[in-house]
């Protein structure tokens, strides 16, 4: 301790030599492990995970310091084995370190990619996968068979990015892209020992964790080559400069975000039918983020946060966007699935979740937000519309209610553990 003023950290639970907290961090669900913890403490509080110093936010006033006061200094990315060995040491979008070259990206992606004109013009693509929905439910209705709806909002959403992205069908005919899809979102929320202890990463590789890595890394690889190939093709094809789509590597991002969001509205609901027809995402947003915990950022700069506390370079950032919707002093009843709570507050849209002050934080905020939020939220309003409004839905013949397990899956992106099977009826209303 150079300057004991520099060095006032946020208070945390007491640590132990050499694995810090680790004790405390119960199961392979980080973001309640940390909400268990953070309420005996503090919603800003220090962690030492290993060699690694952290510091945990989970209310509102807090995140609005590290999203938007301090966004600059908090808005790097840290370095960790399964990031970087899934977007080649970290020179994707998502997890490349802040500087020039994340700037550059950055602002490609969102002329070229994001934005409004390229979103419309693949209206085309989306209906097109609605109405593949709407005939794969039409068939199990006639067959009285039971819906696989997590299965069903998955492919929906990983066909939709696929066409979008790439102008190709891959993910429809291929069925093997949704396992390794899923398989490289467990690693990239898996625990590596050689992230909290870099001279034990001869452990990741005892326990094969390093081999399933590498697998995962080589599948998606495969896919992204066949992806790059097909286009290659049809550019030449075609003799065409210009390319339609959105190639490029948004495709963890963008394929299974949504469809956690369709997947859950749709648990929720099923236990509370009444609520069917008033559906509203941003309350199972609020109970259910499908990044619970955003994607870990890191420091840069010294800063002082809360007003006193003085946060170190490369600590690194949890925001637990999970706990801040359930937190009681952002909410009343934080527990109930309770979507009138929104109907007077905003009028629904792609901006209403800015209006909720950093209570509601599902795409992050500041200079990392989430920059295909909006084709997010359509996607998964399109979907859910869809569903909700053809068809009418009931629970397996003695299932009840109550029976509909909420537990959660571990991932970056948090889906159901246990698939949502649901039945289906033609919509009476219609
Ligand atoms: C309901 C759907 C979605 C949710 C809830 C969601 C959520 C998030 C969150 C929480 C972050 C991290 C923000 C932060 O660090 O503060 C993020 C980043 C990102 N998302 Fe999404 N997302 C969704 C859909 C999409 C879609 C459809 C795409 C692309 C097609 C996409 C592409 C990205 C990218 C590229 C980043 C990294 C941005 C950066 O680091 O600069 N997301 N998303």
């Amino acid at each position: 301790r150079t300057n004991p003023a520099i060095q006032k950290l946020p208070p945390g639970p007491a640590k132990l030599p050499v694995i810090g907290n680790f004790h405390q961090i119960r199961g392979n669900l980080l973001h309640q492990s940390l909400w268990e913890i953070s309420k005996q403490y503090c919603p800003f509080m220090h962690l030492k995970l290993g060699q690694v110093s952290a510091v945990v936010v989970s209310s509102a006033t807090l995140a609005r310091d590290v999203l938007k006061t301090f966004d600059l200094a908090c808005c790097s990315r840290p370095h960790n084995v399964a990031t970087s060995e899934l977007s080649y040491d970290g020179s994707d979008i998502a997890f490349m370190p802040y500087g020039e070259g994340w700037r550059q990206l950055r602002k490609l992606c969102t002329v070229e990619f994001f934005s409004p004109r390229k979103f419309n013009s693949f209206m085309s693509v989306r209906e097109h996968e609605i109405a593949r929905m709407a005939r794969h439910i039409s068939s199990r209705i006639s067959g009285s068979l039971a819906i696989n709806v997590s299965e069903l909002a998955l492919c929906f959403s990983c066909n939709t990015t696929c066409r979008t992205a790439f102008s190709g069908d891959i993910a429809g005919d291929d069925l093997s892209i949704y396992g390794v899809l899923k398989e490289a979102q467990e690693m990239l929320a898996s625990f590596f020992v050689a992230d909290f202890f870099p001279l034990l990463g001869w452990v990741d590789v005892a326990t094969g964790m390093k081999s399933r890595l590498r697998k995962s890394f080589l599948e998606i690889d495969g896919i992204y080559q066949k992806f790059i190939d097909r286009h290659l093709d049809a550019k030449s094809g075609s003799g065409s400069e210009e390319n339609e789509d959105l190639l490029d590597n948004i495709f963890i991002g963008g394929t299974d975000t949504s469809s956690a969001v369709v997947e859950w509205v749709m648990a929720e609901l099923i236990r509370l039918p009444e609520l069917m027809k008033r559906a509203q995402e941003e309350e199972t947003m609020r109970l259910h983020p499908p990044v619970p915990m955003l994607i870990h950022r890191e420091k840069m700069n010294s800063v002082t946060l809360c007003g006193e506390y003085q946060i170190p370079p490369k600590t690194t950032i949890y925001v637990n966007a999970w706990a801040i919707g359930r937190d009681p002093d952002a909410w009343e009843r934080p527990e109930v699935f309770d979507p009138d709570r929104f109907v007077n507050m905003v009028s629904p849209g792609v901006n209403s979740f800015a209006h909720y002050d950093f209570k509601l934080i599902p795409f992050g905020e500041g200079r990392r937000i989430c920059p295909g939020k909006n084709m997010g939220i359509l996607m998964a309003e399109l979907a859910l519309a869809n569903l909700l409004y053809s068809f009418d839905w009931q629970l397996p013949q003695g299932m009840r209610a109550e029976d509909v397990s909420m537990e959660e899956a571990p991932g970056i992106t948090v889906h159901r553990k246990h698939a949502l099977c649901l039945m289906a009826a033609k919509s009476e209303a219609n």
